[in-house]
């Protein structure tokens, strides 16, 4: 990271971001924000698995203008990146999810907010404004709860619902257990109300934690007050069935996170799903899992090669492909864009902007991944995203 004479912050990359945003956050937000799953395999992998892929450039080919405007849902953003649903952003900066929708608003990509954000989705809204914004959704077992959030946030003006599958239960993560990880006294669970829900309850995951008496979580040393509170009152009974449910309550388009399989894209497609999001929640949920980069072609070239299924629901011409985790440079969303996504999403490196510099430090830390991608894309003799090729990359199994 360049240091200026007087001791300036001055990052180069989106890593010099993560080392200062550990220097500023408290121990048990970092470890909250940062870690993985169990021996954090996975959360290295996501990494790691970019960097096995090998990048073909052409020469000669103009690159004096590179064009990154994508099409998302029949919305523009300016480049091929969204912001992935990270909760609990005030334990990083005090304006958290506001100052976020207002980085992605300025810099012109999606923003999607977490369920478990520590700001009303409606306050979140007002600050996003004409922004393009997509409201992530956890299931609770309380169905009329999950209800009341779509209608608020179909109210809110958020333009789609992303359902996050790969939470049926809490992953172990070991950091919010050796630091007794507890949401601050002065932050709730903010689309919750004190009363029937979340916040309360958190609190009394809190108290368990602090002084280990279980509580009504029954909580162990084993546990953590997010496990506590996540299993239960999320709905760990979710199917398939689930997505037709969502879909007959909301006009919104549907979009599934956290797909890791072909078998399960093409189920996606016929359960009329208009995005896929390939992803293992960041290394957090199982380990063991391989990286969604690697698991990519794969869901490519099944939905490639089956014709999509007949159903009685609507169908999407084309169900779109997005994807993130370990994303940290911008020559990965250029792989990415060449294995098939249309999207890709980033999730620490927001936080880590946000962290370091409220909304000016998110807007930097995306504006670092445009200047990084476009670099990328010309050095590779791209010059517009709609372009990017699979010829564009080599995996380590194809010859040279
Ligand atoms: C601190 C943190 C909180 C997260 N919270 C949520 C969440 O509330 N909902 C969700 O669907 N995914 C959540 N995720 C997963 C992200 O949306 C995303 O899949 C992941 O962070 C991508 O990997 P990356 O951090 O390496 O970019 C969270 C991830 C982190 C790091
Ligand atoms: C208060 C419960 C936090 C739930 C999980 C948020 C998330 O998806 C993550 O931390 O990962």
């Amino acid at each position: 990271m360049a240091v200026s004479a007087n001791g300036g912050f001055h990052p180069i990359n989106l890593d010099d971001y993560e080392a200062t945003a550990k220097e500023r956050l408290t121990t048990q937000a970092h470890g909250y924000f940062s870690s993985g799953a169990n021996d954090q395999w996975t959360l290295r992998e996501n990494r790691e698995a970019f960097n096995r892929i090998r990048l073909r450039p052409r020469v000669l080919n103009d690159v004096s203008k590179v064009n990154l405007n994508t099409s998302i849902l029949g919305h523009t953003s300016t480049m091929p990146v969204l912001v992935a649903p990270t909760g609990m952003q005030k334990l990083a900066h005090p304006e958290g999810e506001t100052a976020t929708a207002r980085a992605a608003r300025e810099v012109g990509v999606p923003m999607t907010l977490s369920t478990m954000s520590t700001t009303p989705l409606e306050e979140v809204a007002e600050s996003s404004g004409k922004g393009l914004r997509f409201f992530q959704l956890y299931v609770f077992q309380q169905r009329e709860l999950t209800v009341q959030l779509i209608k608020r946030a179909e109210a809110a003006g958020y333009s789609a619902i992303v359902l996050t599958v790969d939470v049926p239960a809490m992953g172990r993560r070991e950091a919010d257990l050796r630091n007794h990880f507890t949401l601050p006294p002065h932050l709730t669970l903010a689309n919750f109300d004190e009363e029937t829900h979340g916040a309360t309850r958190l609190c009394g995951a809190r108290e368990a934690a602090r002084d280990g008496s279980g509580g009504d979580f029954g909580l162990a040393d084993t546990k953590s007050a997010l496990s506590a509170y996540v299993n239960s009152m999320y709905d760990g009974s979710l199917t398939w069935k689930t997505i037709d449910w969502l879909k007959s309550i909301t006009a919104l388009p549907v979009i599934v996170k956290g797909i890791m399989t072909p078998e399960d894209a093409l189920l996606a497609r016929e359960h009329g799903v208009s995005a896929i999001w390939v992803s293992n929640h960041g290394g957090r949920q199982l380990d063991g899992v391989d990286a969604p980069i690697t698991v990519l072609p794969s869901i490519k070239q099944a939905l490639a090669e089956k014709p999509v299924m007949e159903s009685h629901f609507r169908m999407p011409t084309r169900m779109a492909i997005w994807v993130d985790g370990g994303v940290r440079r911008g020559s990965d969303i250029l792989k990415a864009l060449a294995l098939g996504a249309d999207m890709v999403a980033v999730g620490r490196p927001v936080l880590w902007g946000l962290a370091c510099g409220g909304q000016q430090g998110v807007v930097d830390v995306l504006s670092m991944i445009r200047e990084e991608l476009t670099l990328a894309m010309k050095l590779a003799g791209c010059n517009d995203v709609k372009k990017v090729s699979r010829q564009l990359v080599r995996l380590a199994h194809e010859p040279v």
